[in-house]
């Protein structure tokens, strides 16, 4: 991997086309350039004919934007999804002439992508095309940071490449990326909604509830699916503004694959990795917000000392903590938790920051820490193999790992809940809760039903 300063594009091809008959290996070439302002959504709206898909990020608290467009590679594995993505991933660094004077995080090639809930879970046609680890090293990437502009062109160049011909490639692809657009197409048009089985699924808490008193477990998470139809195929794009719009305090996320689009706004980072410093996040425990500030403050307060929620958070911090320990240095946990508002709930909420070890990488992070109790349960084998068992759906990518990692070690992956995965017409969302010894289903029933709100809303159902 070689970084040099900004090289122009036709000698950076020509280079690479060299280096590929030489090597007698495709290169990844990489070149990052400062762009003039441009409106992210429209930059992903602009990418919507690229093959392979897009992709989308936004840390609102941090002003940090990802748009991305097309595929230049791909990380997937089976088995040993974690170490296979490690693997191919600095496989892949080493074949790439990256040219990035820029050390801003999340330029230059990054892998954006996810992982599915529990791979040993049988899957179903609804997410067939989401493997159990997914990575793209995206062609275009449109990178934001607090303003500031930058654009990646990922490109595989094989010996055998025209160079003019790549030029020309990648020139008529950026000016169709960086056209900026008035209007986004419009949003979309609920024709009927279907919740899946809720009688059931509170007989499933009933379940988890004895469980647990019989001390097979203590938390368990339970998800549960409705299903939304539409009028037309829908439109990405003007649904991930409003989500950008509505839902702050939250990551927007979108992974696009062929036809099918899985995006979300999740309150819940599960590792940020920047120079070596580590944020995790604890959050579970969950209440409305009030109709009024005084209600609001009043509810907030009770959420605070309630046993039953401060348990379900209990577990997390506990997990994330010992986990974070194992490959960090000073790690700094505050004694409780505080409230973390959201447009329609409220959560408890525990920050987790450490420095990291030299001999870690956040892919290892993310594996120690997937699933957390706050999806999972505690403790964690024993809940999730309740989940495979009895749960009846597929959760997909869902309560899963979605992010990015850069060259440069640095990165970020959230838990991806509060989201939704759309095929052409139809959507299935998606929303869960932890059950512990004194939940009640309608209770829990009732925190599900507010969670699939802030995808709800967006989508164009009650908001
Ligand atoms: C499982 C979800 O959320 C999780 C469960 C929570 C709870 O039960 O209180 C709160 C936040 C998340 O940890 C979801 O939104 O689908
Ligand atoms: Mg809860």
């Amino acid at each position: 991997m070689i970084d040099t300063e900004i090289k122009k594009l036709g000698q950076a091809v020509r280079e690479a086309v060299r280096t590929a008959k030489i090597k007698q290996k495709p290169q990844l070439l990489s070149i990052t350039e400062p762009l003039a302002a441009i409106d992210p959504f429209s930059f992903f709206d602009n990418a919507e004919k690229f093959t392979g898909g897009r992709i989308f990020w936004n840390n609102s608290a941090e002003g940090h934007w990802l748009a991305g467009a097309g595929e230049a590679l791909a990380l997937t594995a089976a088995d040993h999804r974690f170490e296979e993505t490690e693997r191919q991933w600095k496989e892949m660094l080493e074949n790439a002439l990256i040219h990035n004077p820029h050390r801003v995080p999340g330029t230059g090639p990054i892998a954006f992508g996810g992982f599915s809930f529990d791979p040993d879970k049988e899957t179903t046609p609804l997410w067939a095309d989401f493997n159990s680890s997914l990575l793209r090293v995206p062609a275009y990437l449109l990178t934001m940071v607090n303003g500031d502009c930058f654009l990646t062109c990922n490109v595989v160049i094989y010996e055998y490449d025209q160079p003019e011909q790549i030029e020309l490639q990648v020139e008529n692809h950026k000016k169709q990326l960086l056209k900026q657009q008035a209007i986004l197409p419009e949003g979309p048009v609920i024709t009927d909604k279907q919740e899946i089985e809720p009688d059931s699924w509170k007989q499933l808490v009933r379940n988890a509830t004895n469980t647990i008193k019989q001390g097979k477990a203590e938390k368990i998470v339970l998800a549960r699916e409705m299903k939304v139809f539409f009028k037309n195929k829908v439109n990405v794009s003007p649904i991930l503004r409003q989500l950008a719009d509505m839902q702050t305090n939250s990551y927007i996320f979108a992974f696009e694959n062929g036809e099918d689009c899985f995006l979300g706004a999740t309150p819940e980072r599960l590792v940020k990795v920047e120079n070596q410093q580590l944020l995790s996040t604890c959050l579970a425990g969950t209440a409305p917000r009030g109709r009024t500030e005084a209600e609001d403050r009043k509810i907030g307060g009770q959420l605070l000392s309630d046993e039953k929620n401060r348990q379900e958070h209990h577990f997390v911090v506990e997990m994330i903590k010992k986990a974070v320990a194992a490959c960090c240095e000073n790690v700094q946990v505050p004694e409780a938790p505080v409230l973390y508002p959201l447009k329609n709930l409220q959560h408890l909420y525990t920050p987790v920051e450490a420095v990291l070890n030299e001999n870690y990488t956040i892919i290892d992070i993310v594996k120690r820490l997937h699933p957390t109790p706050a999806l999972g349960g505690m403790p964690s084998e024993k809940s999730v193999a309740f989940i495979r068992e009895h749960e009846n759906m597929d959760r997909g990518w869902y309560g899963a790992p979605i992010g990015w990692l850069d060259a440069n070690h640095n990165g970020e992956f959230a838990v991806a809940i509060r989201s939704a995965l759309i095929r052409g017409g139809e959507a299935s969302l998606f929303a869960g809760c932890g059950v512990v010894r004194d939940s009640d289903p309608e209770a829990e029933y009732q925190e599900t039903n507010i969670k699939f709100t802030p995808m709800l809303s967006v989508l164009g159902g009650r908001s």
